[in-house]
């Protein structure tokens, strides 16, 4: 797990002085991938590497897997370090060494024996689907394949937790998604705890259990997923569902914005409502997203004739369902 407290960075002083992260506090609880989404200059970068101490933060601790880092000396911190993978958007690998040779790299930095290390490398190759390109040089390898080398070299000391900076900026849609598929597979298969930064709404749709709006270096929202993506207002709800402007020629109904999340997302709600009410509904915009494997949608409807305002209780009534009106 990782756990921010209270967390300043300034960059340079006085006149020149640029705060990059302002009093953040975040919880990643062990086992679950946790997003930090923000547009150029919000600080993600700066929060990521103050996990691993890359950058001291200039006040607030830094507490992953249990240990308080910011006291630790540079043997502990070595130490504590090797817990943490990293992997980034520019894979920085070495182009002179093959690709096990690179999956090997930390495990000779911390003095393991060749055996040994060629029997991990071995195990690593095949868990990130790369185990016919062990001989093969980063030059001759796509970008989706040298981000695999870069997870596999992250993994090698077995950390618990990866940090990963902007991993799939790089590549395509597709090989984006089939990156995010393995991270989703390792957080599983291993019990991995995954911090991410991203820019992309998409990386947290798609694996993030959690996630954290920074903005101008500060959390302005932090939760699961699912309960953002209900909660109407939140940041995460509006860019899944920009607002829906109702059309000026409405009917004079009353106006009903759903959102339903996972199960409620798969229930025949408007036949129901139908049935029960005597009502005239009117869907006036709307949309369904999937959010990893599960459905949510937003819907402005209007509700007229003489059970417009029990149809309406009824929906706020239903679990699953947020009813704005
Ligand atoms: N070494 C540095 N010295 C001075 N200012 C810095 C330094 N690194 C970052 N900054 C500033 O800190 C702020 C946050 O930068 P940071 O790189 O963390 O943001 P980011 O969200 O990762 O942006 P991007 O997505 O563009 O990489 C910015 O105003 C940036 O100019």
């Amino acid at each position: 797990m990782i756990r921010f407290q209270n967390i300043r960075k300034v960059y340079g002083t006085g006149d020149h002085a640029v705060k990059a992260l302002d009093d953040v506090s975040l919880h990643v609880p062990a086992g679950e991938i946790f997003g930090v989404l923000g547009q150029s200059g919000a600080g993600k970068s700066t929060l990521i590497r103050c996990v691993n101490l890359l950058e001291r933060p200039t006040s607030g601790s830094v507490i992953v897997n249990g240990q308080e880092l910011t006291t630790l000396d540079a043997a502990g911190l070595r130490k504590a370090r090797q817990q943490i993978g990293i992997i980034f958007q520019h894979f920085n690998l070495l182009r002179s060494r093959t690709v096990a040779d690179n999956i090997a790299f930390p495990l000779e930095v911390i003095g393991q024996a060749k055996p040994q290390r060629e029997k991990r490398v071995k195990e690593l190759l095949s868990l990130v689907g790369l185990a016919d390109k062990a001989n093969a040089y980063p030059a001759q390898l796509s970008g989706g394949q040298k981000q695999r080398v870069g997870i596999a070299r992250a993994l090698a000391c077995e950390p618990k937790v990866l940090l990963s900076d902007e991993a799939t900026s790089a590549l395509d849609p597709q090989t984006t998604r089939s990156i995010l598929d393995l991270l989703r597979d390792l957080n599983r298969r291993l019990g991995l705890t995954v911090m991410l930064i991203t820019h992309e709404m998409t990386v947290v749709k798609h694996i993030c259990d959690r996630v954290a709006v920074l903005r101008d270096g500060r959390v302005i929202e932090q939760g699961l997923v699912d309960d953002l993506v209900a909660q109407p207002g939140s940041e995460i709800a509006h860019e899944f569902f920009p607002r829906i402007v109702p059309p000026k020629e409405k009917n004079g109904g009353l106006l009903a914005t759903i959102t339903f999340v996972g199960a409620a997302a798969e229930e025949p709600i408007l036949s129901s409502l139908l049935r029960k009410f005597d009502v005239g509904v009117n869907i006036l915009g709307g949309g369904i997203e999937t959010v990893r494997e599960k459905r949510v949608g937003r819907l402005l409807l209007e509700l007229s004739g003489p059970d417009a305002s029990a149809a309406r209780n009824f929906l706020e009534e239903r679990t699953g369902l947020k009813v704005e009106t």
